[in-house]
């Protein structure tokens, strides 16, 4: 195994293992730390956490358990993979997790960087960019976990570690990686701008031999070539069979997609006050399901006003935790029952359903959108899976994941 990753949610851990797929690695995703040994073969390994949320000590606890057992399996280059809009809480986990992965791992300088050009994520002067709008004025100010209200990544990070952050300009990357490399501090932690992919794949080559760095899919980019990988398109067998789309994304993509989708398929709300009360009765949901001609959406994606609302009512953690366990019952009933094609909208949301699945490793295939693979399950009859980012994907998404889960490539 050439390259470990730590991804500190579900749908970050399947997007940057597109992206090390697509540039030629042979990669698998795993669900949590795995309890075996890694195949020989592969040459890099994601592990999926769910700790973007979770409290600091069990982001910590989890990452470093994570980065002993892919230091076991071979890895010599560990990335620890976070949202391209840099999702944390005010405490954390970003900056205690990478404080304590650097310090197990002696990393020296950990080079940051989460942009994400394809999708419109761009770092300059150590400001995240979502398009053309810095990150504290994108929909991202409103997300019902991790609102992010300040752009400079070099305050966000610095509020969180007890490492020594610093920058490195745009201009200093573009003068290539040794520059790059010239350019950073003997340790501490290091937000380098990139505005293109040819930034990251400068970054990239700068990172070559080093232990630990950190960002969104995009860092990504240049890494398998340090290894002598690359690109070529994952395959794909068909996978037919009931589908069914499952929605506990709240942003401004992911309600477009929704909208879109209710205009040509049966759909049902789940409210936060419902999943409280535990009125939602899975297995009538799951008869409903399968009765359904079209594969049916089952949402709970609600505009900020709304979320806002019940959160105050029940409050953040727990509405979120009840939501959760609704997609994580469904998805596991709805695999039971036969269904085999389920699209998911929503990190967390992508993690409760796969804890729900009871899955523990995922082979990877082709893009659905940028960022966004589809991912088989191998289970008594193959599962195909999307693990969609909330704001990733255009609004016939939900329709095109579903189309293209049944063509072979
Ligand atoms: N109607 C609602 N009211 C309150 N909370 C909700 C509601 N719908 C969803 N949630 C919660 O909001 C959170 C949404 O987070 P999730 O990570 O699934 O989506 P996202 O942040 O848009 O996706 P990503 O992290 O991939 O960008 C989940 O914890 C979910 O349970
Ligand atoms: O980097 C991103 O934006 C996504 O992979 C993600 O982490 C969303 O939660």
């Amino acid at each position: 195994m050439k390259i470990g990753v730590i991804a500190d949610d579900f749908t970050g851990a399947s997007d940057i293992a597109l992206t090390l797929a697509e540039a030629g690695m042979t990669v698998h995703q795993f669900i949590d730390v795995p309890k075996g040994e890694a195949d020989p073969d592969l040459g890099a390994a994601v592990i999926a956490l769910k700790s973007r949320t979770a409290s600091v000590q069990e982001a910590v606890d989890d990452s470093l358990a994570a980065c002993a057992w892919l230091r076991a399996q071979g890895a010599a280059q560990i990335v620890f993979k976070v949202c391209s809009t840099f999702d944390s809480t005010a405490e954390g986990n970003i900056g205690p997790v990478l404080d304590a992965l650097s310090a197990q791992l002696n990393a020296g300088p950990v080079m940051v960087c989460p942009a994400f050009p394809e999708n419109g994520r761009s770092v300059y002067q150590g400001h995240l960019f979502v398009n053309d709008m810095l990150l504290s004025e994108s929909g991202m100010k409103d997300h019902p976990l991790t609102p992010m209200r300040d752009a400079d990544l070099r305050r966000v990070l610095a509020a969180q570690s007890q490492c020594q952050v610093s920058h490195v300009s745009a201009q200093v990357v573009q003068q290539g990686a040794d520059a790059l490399r010239a350019a950073l501090p003997p340790t501490g932690h290091v937000i380098v701008d990139a505005t293109q992919d040819e930034d990251l794949k400068i970054l990239g080559r700068a990172a070559a031999g080093a232990p630990l760095i950190c960002g969104g899919s995009g860092i990504a980019l240049g890494l398998p070539a340090n290894f002598g990988a690359s690109a070529r398109t994952p395959h794909w067998a068909a996978v037919t069979g009931p589908g069914v789309i499952l929605s506990g994304s709240c942003s401004q993509a992911t309600r477009a997609q929704v909208e879109r989708y209710k205009m040509i398929a049966p759909s049902v709300e789940i409210t936060a006050a419902q999943a409280m009360s535990g009125e939602i009765r899975i297995g009538n949901l799951v008869n409903w399901i399968l009765d359904q001609e079209v594969a049916p959406l089952v949402y709970s994606s609600a505009d900020p006003e709304i979320v806002r609302a019940a959160q105050l009512q029940y409050g953040q953690g727990q509405a979120a935790e009840a939501i959760e366990g609704v997609f994580r019952e469904l998805a596991g009933q709805l695999a039971e029952a036969g269904v085999q094609r389920i699209v998911v909208a929503g990190g967390e949301t992508s993690g409760a359903a796969v804890q729900g699945l009871k899955a523990y490793q995922l082979e990877i295939g082709p893009r659905l959108a940028a960022g966004v693979p589809v991912l088989r399950l191998l289970k008594e009859r193959p599962v195909a899976l999307a693990l969609k980012s909330g704001n990733f994907g255009g609004p016939d998404f939900f329709a095109q994941a579903l189309q293209r889960m049944e063509i072979a490539q």
